[in-house]
């Protein structure tokens, strides 16, 4: 099968509309967001709030415009929560993803997070404790069964602030949970804002791989939320996440590595930043074709 078959090139609403920080890109409207991903060459997206909840609705917008849902994001409460109201959201969210053709569902654990919270990103990530990573593991497993029920895979969001972002969280992540049913999603600008090797990663994980989030990072911004000791949020609107080929990542080795690969699926540009700094139409066309620059050569898409 030729890669242009099996890998496909999607784009986050979050650079149009950030779900985390409404007040940016307010103005934007969900249609905006989808006609100019399209005009950029992208057939998927993910799910912003903007978006129409009822499937048929979507669709409408959707097909029109060639686009498919690619996935949506989840926060789990795992390590927090009863694991009855985790499963009670959950399934609202596959049957909605279902119905729209989604194959896979982003999940983040959110509990003891920081994501959303004005603490310092690099000092306060929460750890995890052993009872916390059993409750994670397990039920994680049962998100699992869950999505596997309806031919889907849940795909983990390892995640900047949060107990699963380090080299180490992750290995222990894989280790513990069932690999029929708990893949990972690779997130670049993440793991490289944490300081992890992106291709051990990559190439240690590639059979558990089944979605992919593409952001590059400002390095001198990155230095300056460290130093500062900014929170997660107070990072993105200084602008440390950009597109691929952007910022300081070396995106082509990743990109080989992925195009040799079997990877099927999603490879998403998702790069949030103040869209009243960066215009989201103009980042949006300058990733699709630094992406395509960069793919191996034998492999058109
Ligand atoms: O996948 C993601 C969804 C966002 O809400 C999140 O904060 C972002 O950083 C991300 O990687
Ligand atoms: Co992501």
């Amino acid at each position: 099968m030729v890669n242009q078959d099996r890998i496909h090139f999607g784009c986050a609403p979050i650079a149009w509309t950030n779900d985390d920080m409404p007040e940016l890109g307010e103005k934007n409207s969900f249609e905006q967001c989808i006609s100019e991903m399209a005009l950029a060459q992208y057939t998927g997206t993910e799910i912003g709030n903007k978006y129409p909840k009822e499937p048929d609705v979507l669709k409408r917008y959707l097909e029109p415009r060639n686009l498919q849902v690619a996935s949506a994001w989840f926060s789990s409460y795992l390590t927090t929560k009863p694991i009855d109201e985790t499963i009670e959201s959950f399934i609202e969210h596959r049957d909605f993803l279902h119905q729209m053709g989604a194959k896979v569902i982003v999940v983040s654990e959110q509990g003891h997070s920081i994501q959303k919270v004005d603490t310092p990103l690099f000092e306060e990530k929460p750890i995890f404790t052993d009872d916390e990573w059993d409750k994670l593991t397990h039920g994680l497993n049962t998100l699992g069964d869950l999505a596997n029920e309806k031919g889907m895979n849940v795909v983990f969001h390892h995640h900047m602030g949060t107990g699963v972002q380090t080299t180490e969280e992750i290995d222990r992540l894989m280790q513990n949970t069932d690999p029929q049913k708990v893949f990972l999603l690779y997130d670049t600008g993440h793991l490289f804002l944490s300081g992890e090797n992106l291709e051990d990663i990559y190439f240690k994980y590639q059979e558990r791989i089944k979605h992919i989030h593409f952001k590059d990072i400002r390095g001198n911004i990155a230095k300056d939320v460290k130093e500062n000791k900014d929170s997660f949020l107070t990072g993105v609107k200084k602008g440390v996440f950009t597109v691929p080929g952007d910022g300081a990542i070396d995106f082509k080795p990743i990109m080989k590595a992925i195009f040799e690969s079997d990877y099927r699926g999603w490879i998403v540009v998702e790069a949030e930043q103040d869209p009243a700094k960066a215009n989201p139409f103009e980042y949006a066309v300058k990733a699709k074709k630094y992406m395509d620059d960069i793919i191996p050569s034998g492999n058109p898409v």
